[in-house]
């Protein structure tokens, strides 16, 4: 087997199941060997059932608790399935266990012997149960103790257990992937060898070895990262501007037409805009602000003032809901302002007659605002007289999409549009050369968000509110983690809970559903009934995270808060006060465990993006990095910018160094280096397309 062999070497693997890899983007042995766990199980100690204490009861973690069998097990026939009970324990200290299906239970627990129950403990009926625990022999249970076992992220068809599998067999294979890092560069930074961490990221023996196969990984995940961003710099040093505009009194003028005033930090940033493009070189700009500071204008203006000296620009937007939201602002701010410039949109659900019109305005018209998705790269239109790109990254840095985007045109400027909160010291890594301007401001007639943290028994108080919010002319988003009831994962579904809104709040109210496996027509369409509020109440999962921007929208409930990351919820809650009028967020956490409080707290304090990624990063210990991941971008499928910045500084260094001695990587010893960057960042655009 080789790192480049077909999954379907792996014993167990037929054409089926490679199909289902596939769909996960793995397609080849090495592929698999880097699909990370996303978190591990460790098998806590066993406690003999007669020490449990209430404490024990309480705890959100599974329990392994050893227990002699002196009752027989029951079996009773329910009105859909089989029951089977035993109680176990002497009275004070007694818990009941409930399986499922799962008659021939019985034989297993032979009476006077002693055995390892392993499950979650809840209160039901005022009793202690654990249901559906697994069972093992203290024997079977010391062997799995301690171990840590792997969880992947899965596609239907695959579990857990295959994969464990499959990893397996294929980390058997002695020396697999060749390491690609030079060795000077392993020992002064102290990071172990390829294969080694690998195996250990997978299966870690210890927790001080996963720390250590982790630490190499985020360093190779940055290394390849700053190397590509860098890598034949050249090309990449102040370019002449092709495109210098002229009239900047026209952005002044439509500056003086806009509905309100611009605030100081949206003026700078651009006058930072205006300069560059009007200079001696292209422009590089990264513009950064928090959420619903007010990004979008300055791209608008910066479009139409393109357009006005008879050139093209184009922003391509993370998500279709976003495009399409953007094309209709743009369309609506050139009505508003008398201005006669064709907006273009361009996506990838658009049907190939619509396609192709687009692109035949995208020729003909040389003074156009377009817009789009990564349609805008990956299909083949023809630009005509392309002077700038805009990337909306939101929270995805995509090195190599934005330099595809600005290879469309003949130099173009370039704009970067991010909400991530990230301090200056690692902007300048992460963003490579470009200029940064940061808007910290927001637009000062807005109220600040009113926040509340509430547990699940505060539900129809909220579905009140909402009726309340309502009835004065608001609207309100309801975010589920999950799309649909799943055996697997517990939480609330967008499916079910707003069939439970409907019945709960007042007819008349209509309850709309978004979710990411709606086609994309369809969740344009809701999205368009949402903004003309003609729905009123949207129950969606996490698609509305990035940029949706319905000013009329005043509640934001989140259901499950505590499984989402700080970030993902500082992102969530800026969908509402974006308008004139109070909002408020409301988040409903359904776990009982400390830190979910405490992380959630530290938002319910502030509406601050940096303070909160600052703050999120104080509560997390030294092995807890597997949680809930503060960036959350997808580039990196271990590091967190936050949390390594550390290794990103450190990666940076070596990656300097490197390219000084070795600019085009063609000493023989960087021959596996360039290759493995060109892979990453491959790997990098396609994650983005997906
Ligand atoms: N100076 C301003 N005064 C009042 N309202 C403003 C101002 N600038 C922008 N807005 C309005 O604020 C809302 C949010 O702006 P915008 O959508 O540009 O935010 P954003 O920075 O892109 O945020 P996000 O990162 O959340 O997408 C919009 O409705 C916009 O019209």
């Amino acid at each position: 087997m080789r790192q480049d062999s077909s999954i379907t070497e792996i014993k167990g693997i037929g054409e089926k199941t490679k199909k289902l890899f596939e769909k996960m983007g793995v397609y080849t042995v090495g592929d698999i060997l880097l699909h990370f766990p996303r978190n591990y199980i460790q098998y806590p100690h066993p406690v003999p059932i007669d020490e449990m204490t209430a404490e024990h009861m309480q705890t959100e973690d599974k329990l392994a608790i050893v227990a002699r069998i002196e009752r027989t097990p029951v079996t009773r026939s329910g009105r859909h399935m089989q029951v089977t009970l035993l109680v176990i324990g002497s009275p004070g200290h007694q818990i009941q266990l409930i399986w499922y299906r799962m008659p021939y239970i019985r034989n297993t627990l032979t009476h006077g012997k002693y055995f390892v129950f392993y499950g979650n403990v809840h209160i039901k009926d005022g009793k202690f149960v654990m249901e559906q625990p697994v069972v093992y022999t203290p024997e079977a249970y010391q062997e799995i103790e301690n171990c840590f076992l792997p969880v992947y992220t899965l596609t239907s068809g695959i579990t857990n257990n295959l994969m464990i599998k499959t990893m397996r067999q294929a980390l058997d294979e002695e020396e697999l992937l060749t390491d690609f890092l030079p060795g000077e560069i392993r020992t002064r930074r102290e990071l172990c060898e390829y294969n080694y961490a690998v195996k250990q990221i997978h299966f870690p023996d210890t927790m001080e070895r996963l720390i250590e196969a982790r630490k190499r990984l985020v360093f190779d995940e940055f290394f390849l990262f700053i190397m590509g961003m860098q890598y034949q710099k050249e090309k990449r040093t102040r370019q002449e501007n092709r495109f210098v505009m002229e009239h900047p009194e026209f952005v002044e003028d439509l500056i003086q037409k806009l509905p309100y005033e611009l605030t100081g930090a949206q003026r700078r940033a651009l006058h930072d805009v205006t300069e560059n493009m009007q200079g001696p070189y292209a422009m590089q700009r990264l513009i950064q602000g928090d959420v619903g500071s007010g990004k979008t204008i300055l791209a608008f203006l910066a479009m139409a003032w393109c357009a006005q000296n008879g050139y093209q620009s184009a922003i391509m937007a993370p998500t279709e809901v976003l495009a399409q939201q953007h094309y209709e602002t743009f369309q609506k701010l050139c009505e508003q302002f008398g201005l006669h410039f064709p907006v273009i949109l361009l996506t990838g659900s658009m049907t190939a007659k619509q396609k192709r019109s687009a692109y035949e305005r995208l020729e003909l018209y040389e003074n156009a605002l377009i817009v789009g998705t990564h349609a805008l790269i990956q299909e083949k239109p023809t630009y005509a007289n392309l002077a700038l790109v805009i990337t909306d990254e939101q929270h995805r840095f995509g090195v190599r999409q934005r330099e595809e985007f600005a290879q469309k045109g003949d130099m173009p400027h370039i704009l970067v549009m991010s909400a991530t909160p990230i301090p200056r010291t690692l902007a300048i890594i992460i963003y490579g050369d470009m200029d940064i301007s940061v808007v910290d401001e927001v637009p000062a007639r807005r109220l600040p968000i009113k926040n509340c943290v509430v547990n699940t028994a505060y539900r129809p108080k909220a579905y009140a509110f909402v009726a309340d919010e309502v009835k004065k002319g608001h609207q309100a988003y309801v975010i589920c983690p999950l799309v649909e009831a799943s055996e697997e994962t517990q939480g609330e579904n967008v499916i079910d809970y707003s069939k439970t809104l409907m019945e709960e709040l007042p007819s008349g109210i209509q309850v709309g559903v978004l979710h990411g496996k709606m086609k994309s027509s369809k969740k344009n369409e809701i999205m368009q009934e949402f903004a003309e509020n003609k729905i009123q109440v949207l129950v969606s999962t996490t698609v509305v995270e990035v940029g949706v921007n319905v000013p009329n929208a005043t509640v934001m409930l989140i259901e499950n808060a505590d499984r989402f990351g700080l970030a993902q919820l500082h992102q969530l809650r800026g969908r509402v006060g974006r308008g004139d009028a109070q909002s408020y967020c409301i988040m409903i956490n359904a776990s009982s465990a400390k830190t979910a409080k405490k992380r959630l707290e530290i938002l319910n304090k502030s509406n601050d993006g940096f303070f909160i990624a600052s703050e999120d990063l104080k509560l997390r210990g030294p092995g807890d990095f597997f949680g809930i991941r503060q960036s959350g971008d997808l580039v990196f499928a271990l590091a967190d910018i936050y949390q390594d910045a550390a290794v990103l500084q450190e990666a940076s260094e070596e990656v300097k160094t490197i390219l000084e001695e070795d600019p085009e990587l063609t000493e023989p010893g960087h021959h596996i280096l360039q290759k493995k960057m060109m892979q990453f960042q491959e790997e990098q655009l396609s994650k983005m397309n997906l």
